[in-house]
């Protein structure tokens, strides 16, 4: 019976439907509500399904993330032993913290909140990206926000009590005083030092079998207060070394005058107050330039009032270095347990080369209580955003590095990007730099004012002196420490006497350096050419070089400095000997242990280090923390500070643009 009456059904059905089924009009209607249908039973399913095995919402997530960090270029190999493995780092001694295991274990409707608040970071991040790009845009914000000041000046909060230079330290200027330290001797006097050396020697350089001679007397050199010729990336009379021999004007130099910072007279004033250094007076606003940020550089972490930061931003600017300063902070961070400010899902960069944005950050959560120690990857720096997730005491530095040699290990190291694919030679890009350079590409940045970049600023931007006096003054404003990674030695122990850290905190193995292969002497003109090229981010470094040796000289003295900088390299060279089994640093392909590989990128061949066998637990953590490279190190910190996402083995950011990545 039953059969019958549904099979009566169905044919009046079938005979209502026929005439607008089979109508032309009725077609396109009858396919919408099918459509609809079907939506509405998929709705149904999906929401019966146990949130446990949906992964729609980590994959939208994904999506999103993928849209909007699909730029960035230093990612993971895709597979290899050392980018997908989480390195086989020891845990800590220290137990986690409970902010750790409380962080990122969001429910699906906060996951989808919280895509939605990614979407609209992005929004705004693009925005950001148009309107500051422009240099007008980025002041006019930021005077808007801050009034007069172009940036908030966090370290102005800090302790003004405390004494501006070290108790023990003596000083070797005196302020209202000329004085021409020995180390400012004119260039002539000194032998143009090798431009590149077929393997990278820093004056952090491991190598253990020619230490002392050599070293002493280059320590001893430095002592006298000679130009501290320790870096074998010096160029000659190019070299950032005679950057410490230019006059001090009383105001930042900005080039108004054709002529080269190292040809300049040898002159110094000083300013009045020892602590005070005129600032530019562009933009309305005059700033003490640290006079009373710096001041924990005097004082020695032995010294009651001297607690150890724990609060810290660091600005890694790309090929500076860093990624030794970054090992250094993973390190200092991972013993103590501290919280880093990670990138989302575990990608290597911040939201790079977009501008900062906190929504970016693994476990942010607006309007909650700081809860990050560290911040470190890579950035294009926005110092509001970054304000929103950092405790107002939190101390922030940089590093820089000579552009000249900034720009050749980037056209080496980022061959793939497009300004530099199609440029056989470095020589041939700066030829005719119109021919392979787009300032509107999206990658621009690596073959252009790369510092400018990171540290916020417009890479196309005109060098007038008045926006160089703009950029200089808001760098000062925000940042409490400028390090030179051309004096990576003399830049530790600066930075572990603001920091109030122990000598062993700051000490490292230089890494990602790469092989002699790609390096090569650059003739004066191509040297003059880059410099002009990098227009911006020579104004900076030239302007940063000279305050750092005015600092060290203010606060610490040469004499001290030297000191520091012994017992620096004598626990390397100590440390070298402990934990490595060459010694020194080896080529890709001699790394025995495939999770110490450093990623091998563009066409630079990075360094690595073998690790010596048979050494006690401790000493083998100890010594792996300190050759791991980056990208590994990063990802061992955040599996531990995120294990609910380690355990489902989610898959890492974005993979780099093939023709960039490359196996040993
Ligand atoms: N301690 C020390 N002193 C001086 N120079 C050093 C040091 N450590 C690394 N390096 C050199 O820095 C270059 C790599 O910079 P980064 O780590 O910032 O690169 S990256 O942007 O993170 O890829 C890379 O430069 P190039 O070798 O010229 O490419 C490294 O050799």
């Amino acid at each position: 019976m039953l059969p019958y009456t549904m099979l009566n059904v169905k044919r009046r059905l079938l005979k209502k439907l026929k005439p607008p089924y089979k109508s032309q009009l009725g077609r396109p209607w009858s396919c919408l509500i099918l459509l609809i249908l079907l939506f509405m039973m998929l709705q149904i399913v999906e929401k019966l399904q146990s949130p446990s095995n949906c992964r729609c919402d980590e994959k939208l997530k994904r999506q999103t993330l993928q849209q909007t960090i699909g730029n960035e270029t230093s990612f993971q190999p895709e597979k290899g032993p050392n980018c997908n493995q989480t390195p086989n780092l020891p845990a800590s001694d220290i137990p986690q913290n409970s902010q750790k295991k409380a962080v990122s274990n969001l429910g699906s409707t906060e996951n989808m909140l919280h895509i939605l608040k990614l979407r609209q970071a992005f929004g705004k991040t693009k925005l950001l990206d148009k309107s500051l790009d422009s240099q007008e845009g980025f002041w006019k914000k930021h005077q808007e926000e801050n009034g007069k000041k172009p940036w908030t000046s966090h370290a102005s909060k800090k302790v003004k009590s405390q004494p501006l230079v070290s108790k023990r330290a003596p000083k070797s200027g005196h302020a209202g005083r000329t004085v021409i330290p020995q180390s400012r001797k004119p260039r002539t006097t000194q032998k143009a030092a090798e431009p590149f050396s077929k393997k990278p020697a820093f004056t952090n350089r491991v190598a253990v079998n020619k230490q002392t001679a050599k070293a002493s007397s280059a320590q001893a050199r430095s002592l006298q207060g000679q130009p501290l010729t320790t870096s074998s990336h010096s160029l000659g009379k190019d070299s950032a070394f005679t950057l410490a021999a230019i006059s001090i004007p009383k105001t930042p130099r900005v080039s108004k005058t054709k002529e080269p910072p190292e040809t300049a007279p040898l002159r110094m004033e000083r300013e009045s107050s020892p602590s005070k250094i005129a600032a530019p007076q562009a933009g309305g606003a005059v700033e003490d330039i640290k006079g009373d940020n710096w001041q924990t550089v005097g004082s020695s972490p032995d010294e009651a009032a001297c607690k150890p930061k724990t609060h810290i931003v660091f600005l890694k600017v790309h090929k500076s270095a860093s990624s030794t300063v970054m090992n250094i902070l993973f390190r200092f961070g991972e013993t103590r347990n501290l919280t880093f400010a990670f990138p989302f899902d575990g990608a290597s960069q911040l939201f790079y080369p977009h501008y900062f944005t906190a929504e970016f950050v693994e476990g942010f959560v607006a309007g909650q209580a700081s809860q990050f120690n560290i911040l470190c990857h890579h950035m294009r720096f926005l110092p509001t955003e970054v304000q929103r997730m950092m405790p107002s005491t939190t101390f922030y530095f940089a590093i820089l590095r000579n552009p000249v040699h900034l720009m050749e290990s980037s056209f080496t190291y980022y061959k793939g990007t497009s300004a530099f694919f199609h440029a056989k030679s470095l020589e041939e890009f700066l030829q005719q730099p119109s021919r392979f350079y787009k300032a509107g590409e999206s990658d621009s940045q690596y073959a252009k004012n790369l510092m400018t970049f990171d540290f916020g600023f417009n890479h196309n931007g005109e060098a007038s002196a008045k926006h160089v006096q703009l950029m200089l003054q808001a760098i000062k404003t925000a940042f409490n420490l400028i390090l030179i990674s051309e004096y990576f030695d003399e830049s530790m122990v600066l930075l572990k006497e603001a920091l109030c850290w122990d000598l062993d905190s700051i000490v490292s193995f230089p890494l990602n350096s790469r092989d002699g292969s790609t390096r090569a002497p650059l003739p004066d003109f191509t040297v003059e050419k880059i410099k002009n090229w990098n227009k911006l981010d020579w104004e900076i470094y030239t302007h940063f070089n000279q305050t750092f040796w005015e600092k060290i000289d203010r606060d610490i003295g040469r004499e001290r400095m030297g000191q520091e900088v012994r017992a620096l390299q004598k626990r390397r060279e100590q440390l070298a000997r402990t934990c490595l089994q060459e010694g020194d640093s080896v080529a890709p392909e001699e790394i025995k242990d495939q999770s110490l590989l450093p990623l091998q990128y563009g066409q630079a061949r990075i360094l690595g280090y073998n690790l010596k066998s048979g050494l006690d637990k401790k000493t083998e953590q100890m010594c792996r923390r300190l050759i791991t490279p980056e990208l590994q190190y990063s990802r061992s910190l955040y599996s531990r500070q995120f294990p609910q996402k380690a355990l489902k083995g989610h898959k890492p950011a974005p993979l780099p643009r093939k023709h960039n990545r490359r196996t040993v």
